[in-house]
């Protein structure tokens, strides 16, 4: 962080300010400041947090006049924190390999394969969903893309520990909201684009164009990975003028061919050379063809990427094996296009039949719940709907919509642990469990509370219990 005085930046930005101290760091977020920080209150529930950031010594810039000391009222607060972010962190991704990844479904995935693979080049920091990890230390999200202020802090903190790689989840509601207002990626990476958040985005083609928009955050250079079998990915093209690298199962600059389902994971061929791995699911070759192509910029030999990938250790709750007999799976998928990339997966082992557990999220796209619902019957034997994540909404409203156009085999059980332990007791030896839409998420969020749950742990012990009985 560069040594700006208060003032000097202030009065940059035509701001009226005498105060000459240096700034010892910009937050938003009243927790995070102390002594001779800026703390910019961004909204009206921010400038709850005005006296806690005085009291410790913060000054406060916010919307709205304040006859406090050190408060400063500005017009445009979040112009005003970009710009300070901007001065005191001026070349923030310089120096460093910066490769953001965006897409519907796919994004945690490939970052993580990402970030085991370029581990073994350059010290990595990968910033996801659920992890924000490197190797000197990680810590927990609450974002796919945390805060500008956030990010910041962590890119900083990792610089300071030698990291040489930031891989970063792009969500839409964080370009949308210019989280990443400021950064520069070498490498930007597209998954797929389907339909998601249109709580937020309203339309599908706002949706879209946002995540087109993360193509104005590249280095001079930098390259577009675009997922060519999609075609609202191709419509991207003419719009980064010959600076995509295309993957997939299409002509593309990296052809994945020859894809095996096998019992221990995935086999598959890029450009005719062969990978193996650990990794289960189909949907996941895609993944992995993209970190290819990426690698493949990068100038990694094929040989140490057979190598890496070989070694990849599979992300928990993306269709992950938690059982054998019965094969059970926990898995993240949460939107419809998801939901169809797992059973198609899963449709691929030999079976009897599907048992389903599933939910939606409440407070998010409720649009998505009638196509969830309809795929999860109808791809399963017995489906049963239960909670997800209801926040504040009513679970009656939320399967009332989950029910829409599903089948008659589906069952509702609003305790999700109960739904996952009746589950286990109507599946035989060649069955297969689904557990659907919370993946390796740690916590119950029911009206403002966040309550202890692992999928994973409760369908192993209820699998345990029941094999003991046996
Ligand atoms: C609609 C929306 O984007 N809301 C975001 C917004 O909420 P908010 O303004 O109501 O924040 P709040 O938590 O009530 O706090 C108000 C303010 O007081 C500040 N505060 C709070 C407490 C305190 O002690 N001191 C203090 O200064 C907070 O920093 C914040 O600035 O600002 C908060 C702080 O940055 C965000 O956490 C919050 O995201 C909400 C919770 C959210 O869940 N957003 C989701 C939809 C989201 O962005 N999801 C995407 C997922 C995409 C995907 O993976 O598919 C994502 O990027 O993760
Ligand atoms: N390439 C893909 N195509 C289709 N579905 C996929 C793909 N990759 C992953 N999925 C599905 O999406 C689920 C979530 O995967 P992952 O966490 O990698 O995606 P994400 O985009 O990071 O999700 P989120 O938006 O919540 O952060 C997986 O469990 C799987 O069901
Ligand atoms: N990153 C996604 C995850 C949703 C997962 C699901 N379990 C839910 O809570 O809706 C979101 O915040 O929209």
């Amino acid at each position: 962080m560069e040594k700006i005085r208060l003032n000097e930046a202030l009065n940059a930005m035509g701001i009226a300010c005498s105060d000459p101290r240096v700034i010892a760091g910009i937050h938003d977020d009243s927790r995070r400041v102390g002594r001779d920080w800026v703390f910019v209150a961004r909204n009206a529930k921010a400038e709850r947090y005005i006296e806690d950031a005085l009291v410790k010594g913060a000054v406060v810039v916010c919307g709205h006049i304040d006859p406090r000391a050190d408060v400063y009222a500005v017009e445009d607060v979040e112009q005003v924190l970009r710009q300070l972010i901007a001065c005191c962190h001026p070349g923030l991704c310089e120096h460093l390999l910066c490769i953001g990844i965006t897409g519907t479904n796919g994004k945690s995935s490939t970052a993580y394969f990402l970030y085991q693979c370029l581990s073994h080049e350059m010290p990595c920091l990968w910033i996801g969903t659920h992890h924000v990890l490197c190797e000197a230390f990680q810590e927990d999200s609450v974002h796919t893309t945390p805060s500008l202020c956030e990010l910041v802090r962590l890119i900083e903190k990792g610089r300071d520990v030698g990291i040489r790689c930031v891989i970063m989840e792009v969500s839409s509601h964080a370009i949308a909201q210019k989280r990443i207002a400021g950064l520069a990626f070498d490498h930007i990476l597209y998954t797929n684009i389907r339909s998601d958040h249109l709580d937020f985005h309203h339309c599908e083609a706002h949706y879209r164009y946002t995540k087109y928009a993360l193509r104005h955050y590249r280095k001079a250079g930098g390259r577009i990975i675009v997922n060519h079998d999609d075609p609202r990915l191709r419509a991207l093209y003419p719009l980064v003028e010959g600076n995509c690298v295309t993957y997939g199962t299409r002509l593309s600059h990296f052809h994945l061919h020859d894809v095996e389902t096998v019992r221990t994971g995935l086999r598959f061929s890029v450009n005719g050379d062969r990978y193996e791995t650990a990794v289960c699911g189909r949907f996941q070759a895609m993944n992995l063809t993209a970190v290819i192509a990426l690698c493949h910029l990068l100038a990694i030999p094929v040989r140490r990427l057979q190598a890496s990938i070989r070694a990849l250790v599979p992300l928990d709750g993306r269709m992950q094996k938690v059982w054998t007999r019965p094969l059970a799976f926990v898995d993240y998928a949460h939107t419809a296009s998801a939901c169809l990339a797992l059973y198609r997966s899963v449709g691929e082992i030999a079976h009897r039949r599907i048992i389903t557990v599933i939910g939606c999220g409440g407070e998010r796209d409720a649009g998505k719940r009638a196509r969830i619902g309809e795929i999860a019957s109808s791809c399963s034997d017995l489906c049963i709907f239960t909670s997800d994540n209801p926040r504040g909404e009513a679970l009656t409203d939320i399967f009332a919509q989950m029910r829409q156009r599903a089948q008659d085999n589906i069952m509702i059980f609003e305790e999700r642990a109960h739904a996952i332990k009746f589950a286990v007791k109507k599946s035989g030896n060649d069955d297969i469990i689904l557990v659907v839409g919370k993946g390796d998420e740690k916590i119950q969020l029911i009206n403002g509370r966040a309550y202890a749950f692992d999928d994973a742990a409760i369908l192993c012990r209820a699998l345990r219990e029941k094999e003991e009985r046996a």
